[in-house]
């Protein structure tokens, strides 16, 4: 496909997005009609649909309109490029571009819905402008290095013989910032033999604090894929490692995902006795994760928040007996909303006099990689 037929599929795909269908559900509706496009056009379409989702509104002012025209018409004029280039109506091409097609000014928009924005400013105060604009760009990849398997630089080495650059991070060795060639990670011998494991940078600082000493009990309870459970499992020999999710199918490919890491994880529907450690990773806005999921930060919707955070307060309800006496509570979430964090935390230990919060951090994209926060509490 030439430039010009990408922008008009990435158009075809954002005005599905627009209308309401999911990003991925409507990259893969194209992708399923377009056998014509090989995988490096898929990955160039796929590409143009995020960055033009990520910059949603400043987009649409520059291209003239919120349609997936205005949205590529705008992603080229943000880029400094000029669109009737683009737009020239031949062969594959879009259409030339038409009188009403103007740019507008974008300069105080910031991409983040209207009525989040005032949540956002008072989360982050200071750094909200900026962290808006950090939101706009694409995220990098951070791998795992699993400690059963090998070391940061056993891992970097296996990851170079597959033509993937990687470097550690100084703040934590064992996370890997992919720096090249991350689309040959899956088929990769490092991640194959389980020597990484996909996982941003912040949830593993989050998961490098958890306290595990040997022969602990820990429970997942929002296990879903198991990212959490699988960080800890390598941390102390002989853990007790239970995951559980209110929804088993979330977990179905845990069992994959732990035998290739090595781990040895029970999955349980019912949580029995008590655990020195339950991991909370509770369902959140994901507004820390927009950069990945740029489209669920335009459906959000303000009563669907409210949802979200009564849920977080249930489910902490729930695992509060689960932890042990002198046992450890970790609540986590990959939002930056202090409704979801730090808010929702005083009101569990307003409840609940016997635990008392040990530490929290609230990382962003300015200092670490996706927005994440975790809690970690102690009870008496
Ligand atoms: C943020 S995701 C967990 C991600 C996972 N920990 C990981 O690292 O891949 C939240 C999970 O909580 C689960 N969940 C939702 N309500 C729940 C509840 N009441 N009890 C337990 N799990 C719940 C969801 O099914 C979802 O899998």
């Amino acid at each position: 496909m030439t430039p010009a037929a990408r922008i008009s599929a990435a158009i075809e795909v954002l005005d599905q997005v627009l209308a309401g269908q999911p990003a991925e559900q409507a990259l893969l509706r194209w992708s399923r009609s377009s056998r014509f496009a090989g995988s490096g056009d898929r990955a160039a379409v796929r590409d143009l649909v995020f960055e033009a989702l990520r910059c949603r509104d400043s987009h649409a002012a520059l291209g003239g309109g919120l349609t997936g025209r205005g949205l590529m018409i705008g992603g080229l004029r943000a880029a400094g490029q000029d669109p009737s280039q683009v737009f020239t109506g031949e062969g594959h091409a879009p259409a030339t571009l038409r009188p009403e097609e103007e740019p507008a000014s974008a300069d105080d928009i910031l991409d983040i819905p209207g009525w989040i924005r005032p949540l956002w400013d008072a989360s982050l105060g200071p750094a909200a402008e900026a962290l808006a604009r950090q939101m706009r760009h694409r995220a990098p990849v951070w791998l795992r290095v699993n400690p059963v398997k090998g070391d940061a630089a056993a891992a970097i080495q296996a990851l170079a013989g597959d033509g993937i650059e990687a470097e550690s991070d100084v703040r934590l060795p064992t996370a890997l910032r992919v720096t090249a060639n991350e689309r040959r990670l899956s088929q990769s011998r490092a991640y194959a033999e389980g020597l990484v494991e996909l996982q941003d940078l912040s949830p593993q600082l989050a998961c490098a604090a958890l306290p595990v000493s040997p022969g602990d009990r820990v429970l997942d309870f929002c296990a879903g894929g198991g990212g959490k459970i699988l960080a800890v499992a390598g941390r102390a020999p002989g853990l007790a490692l239970s995951a559980h999710d209110a929804d088993m199918s979330r977990m179905r490919d845990l069992p994959q995902r732990a035998q290739r890491a090595g781990a040895r994880v029970d999955l349980v529907g019912k949580p029995k006795g008590r655990f020195d450690l339950v991991i909370a990773d509770v369902p959140c806005s994901g507004s820390g994760t927009w950069r990945r999921t740029p489209d669920s930060k335009w459906r959000l919707r303000p009563e669907a928040l409210e949802d979200i955070v009564a849920l977080q307060a249930r489910i902490l309800r729930e695992v509060a007996p689960l932890v042990k006496p002198g046992g450890h509570l970790a609540y986590m979430t990959c939002s930056i909303l202090d409704s979801e964090n730090g808010r929702q935390v005083d009101r569990f230990l307003a409840e609940n006099s016997a635990f008392h919060q040990v530490s929290h951090h609230r990382w962003t994209p300015l200092d670490a990689s996706d927005g994440f926060f975790l809690s970690l509490m102690a009870r008496e």
